[in-house]
Order: C-alpha cells, then structure tokens, then sequence
C-alpha cells in the first residue's frame, strides 16, 4: 500500500524511521516508519496485543527502541521529555491515587528537574482551564478515585493538555466511554489538532478512527502499514479481529 507523503524531517512532530519496538530484546514490532505533521491526528488501529501501546509507549521512554530511529520534534525521542504528553490507558491506572483531579491535572504543568514550588499562578491557571475544557471544573476537588471511568479519562486527558506538547499521544482514550465523555474527548482532541498539536491515538473504535483521523497505521503481525484511513478499513474485514465491526462501518458508511 503506498504510504502518504511523509512531512519534511524538519516538519514532523513524530518520525520514526525503521524502527523496532519491543520490551528488552523482544521486538515486537519491527521496521516501523511513520511521519506525524503538526495538527495531524493519526489512528493506530490492530487486534489485541498487535503492538499499539508498545508503540506509543516506545516514544515516551516505556518500551525500547531496539532498531532505527524515533524522534520528537526532530530529536531523539529520548531526549524530547516535555515536548510528548502522554494519556495511558485508564484502567491501567491505581484509582486510589490519594490525589484531587485538579492535582493531577497540575502533573502536566510538572517538568523533569522542576520543584513543586515552583509551581506557579500561569501553571494553575492553565490547569484549571483544561478541567474546565473536558467540563470537570466542578470535580477540582474530588478525589480521582471517586471519579467514574470516563470522568477519570478526563482527567488525563486534562492533564495532557495543560502539558501545551507539540505531541499527544493517547492510548484507547475511548474504551468503556459514556457518550458524554467520548464526545468530549473527541471535540478536544479536534481542538488540539486545530491548533497545531500532532495527536497519535490507539483506538478499537474504527468508526471514531475513520471520524477523527485522514491517516491511519495498521499494527499486524509485528509489522505496521501506514495509509490514508479509508483504505486501511477497507482491507480489514475478517483479517484483523475486527470482523463484525469493520463489516458494520463498511455497510454504514453513507453512499455505500
Ligand atoms: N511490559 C511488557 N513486557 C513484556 N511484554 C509486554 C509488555 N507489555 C506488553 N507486552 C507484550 O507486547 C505485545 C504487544 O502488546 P501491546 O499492549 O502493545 O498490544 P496492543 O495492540 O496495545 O493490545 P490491546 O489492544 O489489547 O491494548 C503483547 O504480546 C504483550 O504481551
């Protein structure tokens, strides 16, 4: 499949390059290239255990680079702490953080060497207007643990925002959502790549990947295939984990 002009080095966000991914000398993908502009949102769509969060979390220091190369904003990815913001996948998460959510929405303002009194006003400030984008400024106080799983997504999300990265990376932002929380993610996630952010997520939702992203990158067996959105659907039906799914958005989609 012929992959989409890939943006000037100088230009991409995320870069990556032949790269393997893995977890200590286990690669479990190999050969990946991919090229994210600013205000490009690209989905990252395979079966379970494919390797998308692998992927994702190799760019912020979570898995390994084992081969080739990845680069943030044009430096290696190891080296771009602060430029990346980070959403994992939500149930991954200790609820019981002892923590309000607008204290964990303030960790995004948080950078590597930086003290936590030199938290300033602007930081707050920005803290508290990304609660009040994913409408949670009533929730500052409550603690993370007694917010649902949607409003706890919020959060994160929150918290990424008030980061200002270049880069959003998202890992499943939408499973187990209620309406209410996927839409606001999803108007977020557009606001963000209006102004400029470059947002790589991972999603089983291919009717939200096609929706939200023009380029989508296919994780199978420890390869991925980057191509625009519509054509990476069309060649899923059946192959991919992803049967009735793929079969309904393909009946559904208008003019078909
Ligand atoms: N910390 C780890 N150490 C070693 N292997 C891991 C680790 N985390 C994941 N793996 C393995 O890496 C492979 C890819 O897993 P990954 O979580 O990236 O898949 P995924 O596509 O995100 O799946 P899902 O859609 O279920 O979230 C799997 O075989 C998994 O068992």
């Amino acid at each position: 499949m012929a992959e989409p002009a890939r943006a000037p080095v100088a230009d991409a966000v995320l870069r990556l390059d032949g790269a393997g991914v893995g977890y200590r000398r286990r690669a479990v993908l190999t050969d990946v290239d991919l090229t994210l502009a600013p205000g490009r949102i690209v989905a990252l769509v395979g079966a379970n255990g494919a390797g998308k969060s692998t992927l994702i979390k190799a760019v912020v220091g979570l898995a390994d680079i084992l081969a080739g190369t990845i680069t943030v904003a044009g430096r290696p990815a190891r080296q771009a702490r602060g430029t990346a913001a980070y959403v994992p996948q939500v149930d991954t998460l200790d609820a019981d953080f002892p923590v309000t959510a607008a204290d964990v929405v303030l960790m995004g303002r948080y950078r590597p060497g930086r003290w936590l009194r030199q938290i300033r006003a602007t930081d707050r400030a920005i803290a508290t207007d990304a609660l009040a984008r994913v409408g949670l400024a009533d929730r500052a106080r409550t603690s993370f643990g007694q917010l649902s799983g949607g409003q706890r997504q919020r959060v994160l999300l929150a918290r990424a925002i008030a980061a200002q990265a270049r880069l959003m990376l998202m890992d499943e932002p939408f499973n187990g959502l209620d309406a209410t929380s996927q839409d606001v993610i999803v108007a977020q996630l557009r606001d963000l790549a209006a102004a400029g952010t470059a947002v790589l997520l991972s999603t089983h939702d291919l009717r939200l990947a096609r929706d939200l992203a023009d380029t989508a990158c296919l994780v199978h067996g420890g390869r991925a295939v980057t191509g625009p959105t519509e054509q990476i659907l069309a060649e899923l039906p059946g192959t991919y984990g992803y049967g009735s799914q793929a079969a309904d958005l393909h009946a559904a989609r208008p003019g078909r």
